[in-house]
């Protein structure tokens, strides 16, 4: 049974979903170098925002498949190390947009109306009612940073409130603003005339403090700053100053460069100009159960041989295309299987046609599935979805793709073609009844075979007597022939034959085959 570390606090609902298939071991809050000592027995890891999943645990864990964030962001797991390893890191892309978005909006109001120090003060006995003079968020401008999906929950909210809204999304489409009613404008600008700004941005290079001294210099000092997006999009010693100078009014976060948030951080002397929370944006009872559902059914799935919905190193494969190119997939590989076994040495190059259906799917997984097949000789289980392509790029397989959406005989076809250091080799295959697999040309040369474990193949003059010869020298070596084939483009030209075999080829029945007279080439093919 395959074994699943759930490190991080995940509802029951998610830890049962991982017992119908896996021993599930739940251990939160353990040390960075325990995590490293016992990673290599875990074939899956669960995780939220606690775990930091370094390089260093990702090369340890060499029998992990699949690491699941039970959340949105996946800046505390190493991606690129991951995918180097050919483990799939999947999210919950959706699972907690309303609970991180109504923390925004509620830390928003908390801000304006004072309500932690106020109940603070409630609390420790005092009736205190002019301290806590607040400000309405009514007719005032909303500068919202990163119109995704959290972004654009908050935009619907706060338009309903009265809020005028300004956006700043650089891969945003004004028509999408237009529809959120948004007025998409520049950072400067949305800076300049906010009365709020809050940020819905990825944690990036580009993001990195991008909110630092020199914007605070241009806010409103009347202007209030909400991030429940990343920690370490602010630079938090410059807010710290910009709120003590008057810069802006005041500041909510839940989210800290480094959390838990340093005890003694300037941000927690900042009385009511501020308001922190804990990284609670995706606290709640429904974005807690939706997460822990929505990834432990990826790593279920993973841990069964199944495709994950929403992984971020693989392509996407979305549910509703999922169940029509998954045996698209399969014939993917196993054309690639088998045309990396035709073309033997070091391949340069691979075309990738596909035709009919097929050229209007998501051709980055076809091609994906394509590379995994043709890599697998050499690298066996350790090439996967995750990883085929960058495989590919370090060996210098340069791929090139082509469409072609004009009917053929079946439904869709895929060609592949692959050249490298023996020559060139082409192979086509479409799927018979939407599900079984049939290889329709080789070389050129059509045929209509099923794939099988043992193959021969072999390119030979179209003469009298030579399938008769090849099928005695096999018999004299005591290989049962399932079935054979033959195709050809013209009578007694040159001919490609394909044998399936019940057993492997022997040690030197091949060159005996070569010997044969009228064989050009002969290859066996394990797949
Ligand atoms: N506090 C919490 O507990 C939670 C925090 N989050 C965080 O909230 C953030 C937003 O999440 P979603 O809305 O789900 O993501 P999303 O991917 O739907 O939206 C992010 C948006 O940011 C935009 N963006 C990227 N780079 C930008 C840049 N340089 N300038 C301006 N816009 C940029 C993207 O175009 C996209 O529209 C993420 O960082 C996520 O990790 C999410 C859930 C809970
Ligand atoms: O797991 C959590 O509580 C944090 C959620 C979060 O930050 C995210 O989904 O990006």
């Amino acid at each position: 049974m395959p074994k699943v570390l759930v490190s991080d606090s995940i509802d029951q609902v998610g830890i049962d979903i991982l017992c119908q298939v896996a021993q599930v071991d739940v251990r939160i809050g353990l040390p960075p170098e325990e995590l490293v000592r016992i990673i290599p027995e875990y074939d899956a890891l669960m995780i939220r925002s606690g775990t930091r999943v370094t390089q260093e645990i990702i090369e340890a864990g060499d029998n992990l498949k699949i690491i699941g964030r039970a959340g949105v962001g996946v800046d505390n797991v190493d991606v690129p190390a991951a995918t180097r390893k050919g483990i799939v890191v999947v999210n919950s892309p959706e699972g907690n947009t309303i609970a991180a978005a109504e923390h925004a909006l509620a830390m928003m109001l908390s801000l304006s109306r004072y309500i932690p120090d106020a109940n603070q003060s409630v609390k420790s006995g005092k009736w205190d009612r002019k301290s806590f003079i607040g400000v309405e968020v009514y007719k005032k401008t909303l500068g919202i940073v990163g119109l995704g999906k959290i972004g654009s929950h908050v935009a619907t909210a706060a338009k309903a409130m009265g809020m005028k809204l300004l956006a700043y999304d650089p891969f945003i489409s004004q028509e999408r603003a237009d529809q959120i009613g948004c007025r998409l404008v520049d950072l400067d600008l949305l800076i300049r005339e906010s009365d709020y700004i809050t940020l819905h941005i990825p944690k990036t290079k580009e993001t990195y403090h991008l909110f630092n001294a020199d914007i605070f210099s241009k806010m409103k000092p009347t202007a209030r700053l909400i991030n429940c997006a990343r920690g370490g999009v602010i630079n938090e010693a410059d807010l710290a100053v910009a709120l003590t100078n008057g810069q802006l009014a005041g500041a909510a976060l839940d989210v800290f460069e480094n959390e838990p948030l340093e005890a003694d951080s300037p941000l927690r002397e900042l009385g009511s100009k501020i308001v922190l929370t804990p990284h609670l944006g995706a606290s709640t009872e429904e974005a807690q159960v939706n997460v822990a559902i929505d990834v432990a059914e990826q790593i279920r799935d993973v841990l069964l041989g199944l495709p994950a919905r929403s992984a971020v190193n693989i392509p996407g494969l979305y549910p509703d295309v999922l169940e029509k190119l998954k045996p698209y997939l399969q014939l993917a590989e196993t054309l690639g299987n088998l045309v990396g076994q035709l073309a033997g040495g070091r391949v340069d190059f691979l075309d990738v046609r596909l035709q009919g259906e097929l050229a209007g799917t998501n051709s980055q997984a076809v091609v994906v599935a394509a590379l995994k097949g043709l890599l697998s000789k050499a690298l066996r289980e350790r090439v996967n979805y995750v990883n085929a392509s960058i495989e590919a790029k370090e060996r210098g397989i340069r791929v090139i793709e082509t469409r072609d959406a004009a009917l053929t005989d079946y439904t869709g076809s895929l060609h592949l073609e692959a050249k490298g250091s023996l020559g060139s080799h082409s192979v086509t295959g479409a799927l018979l009844g939407d599900q079984e697999i049939r290889i329709t040309s080789v070389d050129d040369f059509p045929i209509n075979v099923p794939p099988t474990r043992f193959m021969l193949f072999t390119l030979h003059r179209d003469m009298p007597g030579i399938i008769g010869k090849i099928g005695s020298l096999l018999g004299s070596f005591n290989v049962n022939i399932a079935s054979m084939q033959v195709g050809r483009k013209i009578v007694r030209g040159e001919a490609v034959m394909v044998l399936s075999l019940d057993d492997p080829l022997p040690e030197g029945l091949l060159a005996e085959i070569m010997k044969v007279s009228g064989i050009r080439d002969a290859y066996t093919v394990t797949l």
